[in-house]
């Protein structure tokens, strides 16, 4: 189902965003590109912050925007919060009224028990009282997220939100927003940069370039085109669904289980039945075309080679189908070429690393 319909032509001194866009209801849509892509100016586009030449946006049924009948809704008359890359936080209210501050325009008899449902999954209770200077920079995005839910809203927006915070508040609040989508059922659209950020929080991912979508659709399909620039470069990924088959106390090592095969991976025990989310980089993807002897530690998954493509760096990105999933590989040129590849060929992928992104 769309949830958004954002058509915009903006153009600026010396820049034009030229986009035409759905995103689908449910989940988190990232969008991402180089600096300077347009990613802040398309989210702005879609919040009533910019008045470009020619715009249409529709959320759900509610038309927000059509330039052709000169209808505009200002950005408080659209149902959404916004979060930005610094918390903004207003320095002599506490938190609570930092809180308060943007909930004036909402007297819904759910608004409390909506507000005691965001402190809680934002942990962030223990604070109301402090003011922004007692507070982490990690507590003080939990706060401005707070503040941008406080409204209730449809729809979230986030502009690189972790971007100010070092790498360990980065971490502790990624959690947070996959879960606040999941609770609230609150569909976002999240601009940022990060690999990290879009594996572990995309369900459905734009890449911006020049102002213009050169490609959208769920996660593990846009990752995997060979002819985008994430899959060609250095940190390209693919993202699995996995299942927690058993745990292997005296190797510490889990069991999951997906469409392909199963895998083992290194750590701490987990229920069995969860289900995670999975990134293995190309690179930890090695291929063999013997297929596994038994016994083996970690056995090599049948994969069959979709279409490699060669990139200037003398590496070789290669997608490969395995099970229901599509998986990337990237082999030095030299490897793959004394591989002797053909397409549609069966291979043997051995996964030697993968992270457990949820
Ligand atoms: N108000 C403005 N007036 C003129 N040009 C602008 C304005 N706002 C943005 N631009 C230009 O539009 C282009 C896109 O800007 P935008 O902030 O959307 O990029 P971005 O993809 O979000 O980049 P970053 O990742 O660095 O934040 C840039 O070249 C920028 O200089």
């Amino acid at each position: 189902m769309v949830m958004l319909t954002a058509h915009f032509q903006l153009k600026l001194e010396a820049f034009e965003l030229q986009v035409q866009l759905q995103l689908p209801a449910t989940g988190i849509s990232v969008i991402t590109g180089a600096s300077g892509a347009g990613k802040s100016l398309l989210l702005r586009c879609i919040a009533g912050l910019e008045s470009p030449q020619i715009g249409y946006c529709q959320f759900k049924d509610e038309l927000w925007q059509d330039s052709s009948r000169r209808l505009f809704l200002a950005v408080y008359q659209r149902p959404l919060g916004y979060v930005f890359q610094e918390a903004c936080l207003f320095p002599h209210l506490t938190v609570q009224q930092n809180i308060a501050y943007g909930r004036k325009r909402v007297a819904l008899p759910q608004a409390q028990a909506h507000l005691e449902l965001v402190l809680a999954l934002l942990n962030i209770k223990h604070l109301l009282h402090r003011k922004p200077a007692k507070l982490s920079g990690g507590e003080k995005q939990r706060v401005a997220i707070a503040r941008a839910l406080a409204v209730n809203p449809k729809l979230l927006l986030m502009d690189e939100p972790l971007a100010s915070l070092d790498q360990a508040h980065k971490h502790e609040i990624l959690p947070y927003l996959r879960r606040l989508q999941q609770e609230l059922a609150l569909p976002i659209v999240y601009v940022t940069h990060s690999p990290r950020e879009i594996t572990q929080l995309a369900d459905y991912l734009v890449l911006m370039e020049a102002g213009k979508v050169l490609a959208s659709g769920a996660l593990q399909a846009v990752l995997t085109r060979l002819d985008l620039p994430l899959a060609q470069s250095q940190r390209a990924s693919s993202v699995i669904q996995a299942e927690v088959l058993a745990y292997d106390a005296e190797f510490e090592l889990l069991q999951l289980k997906f469409s392909g095969g199963i895998l083992s991976l290194p750590h701490t025990e987990l229920a069995k039945g969860n289900l995670l989310r999975l990134r293995i980089y190309a690179r930890d993807v090695s291929l063999s075309l013997q297929p596994p002897r038994l016994l083996e530690a970690s056995p090599s998954l049948p994969a069959q080679v979709l279409a490699w493509v060669d990139h200037s760096s003398g590496y070789t990105t290669l997608s490969l189908q395995v099970g229901h999933e599509q998986l990337l590989a990237q082999l030095t040129r030299k490897a793959a070429t004394l591989l002797g590849l053909k397409l549609g060929q069966t291979v043997y992928a051995e996964i030697k690393n993968a992270a457990i992104l949820s």
